[in-house]
């Protein structure tokens, strides 16, 4: 009998436990009940999901206050077959915590996150002037690092740290923007199209062809002349040369709406690199607005009309 290896159930995420991600993974109601994997960096989370190792894996995407995860970016520009299959918002906070006895005046040397220590940044250059920083693989692993030795005196970690560390904590809320958010996404390895629900969002990486006036401009008519809305483009350096950029975007909608069908066959003719990173459920569950004349009908009745010039009727 061929031998099959046994469909992965587990769930890759950002650990240890405590942190943000984990947090975004609990929200995901599948994954309820099944075994979570903690790993160290976005990497080895996609490298489980293309292994068959885990069924999907949780990243941050997106920081309300710092922007763009660069590195969760350009890991699924660069690990082919991935799908985003969900969206998932987390509120997040910051706390200064220490080895107990430490004050303070005793913390010149900080250990935090890269995303988390640029949204305490303020706070920080006002309190504790002059520190330095020691980049740390998450929120909980900089605060876990304090125990481990004493490179840094203190860690910026999530609310709830002292359930997983014996840890003091210094200052709480430390953030500069008390409203921040991070959003995650949940990744897999899956060529099934989550259902559209109305409120849907479709995440695409776009190269631009070969440098010519009006390029970017012309990448952004593909959306535009099928009235579709973007709510995030950001540029990226593919890598290979000094100038040459791909395009991040989100946009409103589903690719089963005809009108981002049309916007992806638009770009497909115009970029030499397209990638179709997934359509899913927005987290806010907010319905895309969009004017009558871009209604699914209307791009069905021009195709039918163009068949039927042709002597093509529809079937
Ligand atoms: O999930 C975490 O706790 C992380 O360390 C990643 C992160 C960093 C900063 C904000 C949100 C998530």
């Amino acid at each position: 009998m061929p031998q099959t290896s046994p469909a992965p159930t587990s769930y890759s995420f950002l650990g240890p436990a405590g942190t943000f991600t984990e947090a975004a993974l609990a929200q995901v109601p599948e994954a309820a009940g099944k075994t979570w994997r903690a790993v160290n960096n976005v990497g080895e989370a996609l490298t489980d999901v293309v292994s068959g190792r885990s069924v999907a894996a949780m990243i941050a995407i997106e920081n309300s206050v710092d922007g763009g995860v660069t590195a969760t970016q350009d890991a699924l520009a660069n690990v082919p077959n991935l799908r985003i299959i969900g969206e998932y918002l987390v509120p997040v906070s910051f706390d200064l915590v220490a080895r107990h006895g430490t004050t303070l005046a005793d913390v010149h040397t900080v250990n935090a996150h890269p995303v988390a220590y640029a949204q305490c940044r303020a706070w920080l250059d006002a309190a504790v002037p002059g520190h330095g920083h020691i980049p740390a693989s998450s929120n909980v692993a900089a605060a876990a690092a304090l125990l481990e030795n004493d490179q840094a005196d203190a860690a910026i970690a999530p609310p709830g740290i002292l359930k997983h560390h014996d840890l003091a904590v210094l200052a709480t809320n430390i953030g500069d923007n008390p409203n921040a958010v991070t959003r995650f996404v949940l990744v897999a390895s899956t060529s099934e199209l989550p259902a559209p629900t109305g409120a849907d969002k479709t995440s695409l990486l776009v190269e631009l062809p070969e440098d010519h006036s009006g390029a970017l401009l012309e990448m952004l008519e593909q959306f535009a002349t099928r009235g579709v809305n973007l709510s995030l483009i950001q540029s990226r350096p593919i890598g290979d040369e000094l100038g040459r950029y791909r395009f991040v975007i989100d946009a409103d909608g589903h690719i089963l709406d005809e009108r981002m069908a049309d916007a992806l066959l638009g770009l497909r003719r115009f970029s030499p690199n397209v990638t179709f990173l997934g359509s899913y459920p927005r987290a806010d569950k907010r319905l895309i607005e969009f004017t009558d004349r871009y209604d699914d009908g209307i791009f069905i009745e021009a195709r039918d009309w163009l068949r039927a010039l042709i002597g093509q009727d529809p079937a």
